[in-house]
Order: structure tokens, then sequence, then C-alpha cells
């Protein structure tokens, strides 16, 4: 069969497969969603170790080919396939998030998953995305990194070749396990996210400038302690900008 790299479609090894599903911990407990399940590899170890297993899969080749392969599991009810974009269907309810994804959707996915409710997610990106999902101040630091850890508690848990991929892509990537219990805790979770887009889409300017700028377009105030003013949005930490939504006064 013809993989696409435009559909993001690498197949990863079964024994990758056997790791990502790992860090999941997975009991016959679990309902798992699966976006991208491909020719099936990491389908079949989590059908084997979880519950029920929900699949979202775009290619209507590997539908038939999982349909196929996995006939007794949907007939049983336990591996539901739905034939669809992961961006557009609706999201069936599940505890855990297990996906190898194309790489394309990672940032829209990945809020999509983050506003659901789920207990833990092991998911496949892009190394440079993993690392801007994990930092904290320095290197790859910026809305992503802060604006998840208002949702959840990002690790990276493994770093895999571009080599362990069949075909293999342009780039390495590594596994991420998203606890889903806030790292940082956040009253107001719209001025939250609204504020850290603002300051980093100036991320030249300082702070004070750019907060002076957020709170008379907003009608919102804030208490900005001076100490920050002339900081740049990438020196500042996700709880510092916790704190300053909290002094928020409409
Ligand atoms: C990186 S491959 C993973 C395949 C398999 N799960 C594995 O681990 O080997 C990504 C898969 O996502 C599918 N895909 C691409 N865009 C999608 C979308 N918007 N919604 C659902 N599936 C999509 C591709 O067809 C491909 O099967």
């Amino acid at each position: 069969m013809k993989f696409f790299k435009s559909k993001g479609q690498h197949i990863v090894s079964k024994a990758i497969a056997r790791r990502i599903a790992g860090y999941a911990e997975l009991s016959k407990k679990d309902t798992v969603l699966e976006v991208g399940c491909g020719t099936g590899v990491l389908t079949s170890v989590l059908l084997e170790r979880a519950g029920k297993v929900y699949g979202i899969e775009i290619d209507a080749r590997f539908v038939k080919l999982l349909q196929e392969k996995f006939a007794k599991e949907i007939d049983e009810g336990r591996f539901i396939l739905i034939h669809g974009d992961a961006m557009k269907v609706e999201f069936p309810p599940f505890n855990k998030f297990v996906s190898n994804i194309p790489y394309f959707i990672s940032s829209p996915l990945t809020f999509k998953l983050l506003r659901h409710d789920f207990d833990v997610a092991v998911v496949m990106y892009q190394r440079e995305f993993a690392e801007r999902l994990v930092a904290r101040k320095g290197e790859n630091y910026g809305r992503l990194s802060v604006v998840v850890k208002a949702y959840a508690k990002p690790e990276i848990v493994e770093y895999v070749s571009r080599k362990a991929f069949r075909p293999p892509p342009s780039v390495d990537s590594a596994v991420v396990r998203l606890i889903k219990k806030p790292e940082i805790e956040v009253e107001n979770l719209q001025i939250f996210e609204d504020l850290v887009r603002y300051c980093f889409s100036r991320r030249r300017k300082q702070l004070g400038k750019i907060l002076d700028e957020w709170m008379e377009s907003r009608g919102i105030w804030l208490e900005v302690p001076e100490e920050l003013r002339r900081l740049r949005p990438e020196d500042i930490e996700p709880e510092v900008y916790a704190e300053i939504v909290k002094s928020a006064k409409l």
C-alpha cells in the first residue's frame, strides 16, 4: 500500500507501539481514543490491553483494512472505528488518548484534546513541538508552552529517531505524556489564553507596554508588578502569567 506524506502517514514498528501504549498504563477498565489508526499497528496493542478502543482514521483505504483486520473486535463492540477527520468529528467519551498523530494537525488537535475530560494522553509529536510543549523559559518557550500548563502536566518520556518509521519522516519525534491535571492554577482560562496569545504575538516588546495596550483594548484592569514591566514575554514563567490574570478587574 502506498503511504502519503501529505496525510502524515508514517507507520511505527510493533516494538515502538508497545512502548507508546506502555506509557499509558492501560487496563481493561480503560476506554482509549486513537487518532490516525493507519494500518493498525498501535491499534492492535491498544485492543490487547484496554477494554474499549475508539479509532478515527481519515483514509478510506486504511478504514477498509482496519475493518477486515479487527472484524472480531468490531463485532464484539470493543473497537469502534470512525471514518473521518479528527478535527471535524466530535470526540467520543474516553479516559485515555494514545496516538501517533499526523504532525501537521499537532497544534489544533492538542487544543481540541485538552478541552476534553480524560486522565492521561500519550502522543507522538515532532520533536520540536514536544519540546515546545514542555518548555519553561529559554529555547522553544512560547504561547503553547504556557497555555498547555493550564490544562495538563506534559512530560517527554522518549525520543524517537526518524529511522523508526516507515517511510521515515524528515524530522525526529518524541513521545509526550500529558496528565490531565493543571500544572498551574488559572482562575479565568478565557482571559488567560487571550492575554498569553496577545503577549507572545508581540514578543519583541516589553511586557509593561504590551499589558497597557491589552488593558486598554479589552477594558480589563491588571496589576502588573514594576519589576516585570521591562521583561519580554518569553522571560515570564507560566505561574507569573496566571498571577497577573488573577488580578484582573473587569
Ligand atoms: C503517523 S500515521 C500513524 C499510523 C499508525 N497509528 C502508526 O502508529 O503506525 C498518522 C495517521 O493519521 C491519519 N490521518 C491524517 N490526517 C488525519 C485526520 N485529520 N484525522 C484522522 N486521521 C488522520 C493518516 O491517514 C495516518 O494513518
